[in-house]
């Protein structure tokens, strides 16, 4: 397998890394992802963020743990939520002295041309800047009843369309588990770490299935349409535990950690600095 250097990287964080099983906002988890992403940042690597977490943290702030069944309600949380999260983003970032800006995203931004290249046009300044752009989805808007033209189902999608139209060199997806498995291992005991993935066969896609967690949402099936673009892009992409988001270093690094999609490995970028 060919090594190829590693510059440009997309770090997709979901609401299940970001939020406690009590429904509190885990703060020292998004304390180690600023620490990790500011690093890196400040090592040469240019980093996008996509972080999912409004409707999380809408619902720390109300101190409630049920998401509402009606839509605009749930629009309503996040965006109570989105600025919740930035505000917390924007303090630990600012510890590991990082700027952050916000892009909310709907499909049509990214699909529409005219969208499309401003939105871009927007990333490469922030990243020329050394500014680490955070991606969330603009969920108050991201309904077919306000007559958009799709919604993203998840933000594992938007991550891999946001990486491969911005020519990114992996895609690191931090979930709740370790990795994808033969089966779903919060229903199968015997479930076992598929360590590579060059190709989405039959018997890979039967493997996932959907979230079986009270925040999440997309399950597996979301993350193998992400990995499926990655692919299609012949990039990279790893989906591994967030519980500890300084595994991204480790990754970076080239560790062999969680499920590696791709036909290359990775190659850290040559820095003064030997290992994080
Ligand atoms: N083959 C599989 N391998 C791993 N996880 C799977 C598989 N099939 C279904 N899942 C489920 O997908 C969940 C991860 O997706 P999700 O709950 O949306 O998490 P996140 O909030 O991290 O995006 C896992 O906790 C697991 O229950
Ligand atoms: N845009 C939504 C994402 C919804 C969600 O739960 O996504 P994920 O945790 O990535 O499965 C939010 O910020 O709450």
């Amino acid at each position: 397998m060919e090594a190829k250097m590693i510059r440009r990287l997309v770090v997709k964080v979901g609401t299940s890394s970001l939020v406690m099983k009590n429904g509190r906002i885990n703060l020292p988890s998004i304390d180690r992802l600023a620490y990790s992403l500011s690093a890196l940042n400040n090592a040469g690597y240019q980093v996008v963020l996509v972080s999912s977490g409004a409707m999380g943290a809408g619902l720390a702030s109300l101190n409630k743990t049920q998401r509402p069944a009606a839509i605009a309600e749930q629009q309503a949380l996040a965006s109570l939520g989105q600025v919740e999260l930035m505000r917390i983003y924007s303090q630990r970032f600012l510890d590991y002295q990082t700027r952050i800006a916000q892009l909310l995203l709907t499909r049509d931004n990214l699909e529409y041309p005219l969208n499309r290249t401003n939105v871009l046009n927007t990333i490469e300044a922030l990243l020329q800047q050394k500014i680490v752009p955070i991606i969330n989805e603009n969920d108050p808007v991201s309904v077919d009843e306000l007559d958009h033209h799709t919604t993203f189902s998840d933000n594992d999608e938007l991550s891999a369309l946001v990486a491969t139209r911005i020519g990114a060199d992996l895609l690191i997806v931090l979930s709740d588990i370790d990795g994808l498995f033969d089966k779903d291992p919060h229903k199968n005991a015997d479930a076992k770490l598929i360590e590579n993935v060059a190709e989405l066969t039959p018997t890979i896609r039967l493997s996932a299935t959907g979230s079986s967690t009270r925040f999440g949402t997309g399950g597996m099936v979301t993350k193998l349409k992400a990995a499926e673009t990655i692919l299609n892009a012949d990039r990279q992409m790893v989906l591994c535990n967030g519980q500890d988001p300084r595994v991204i270093l480790k990754v970076v690094n080239g560790q062999p950690i969680g499920t590696h999609f791709g036909r290359h490995s990775i190659k850290p970028l040559a820095t003064d600095k030997e290992e994080f």
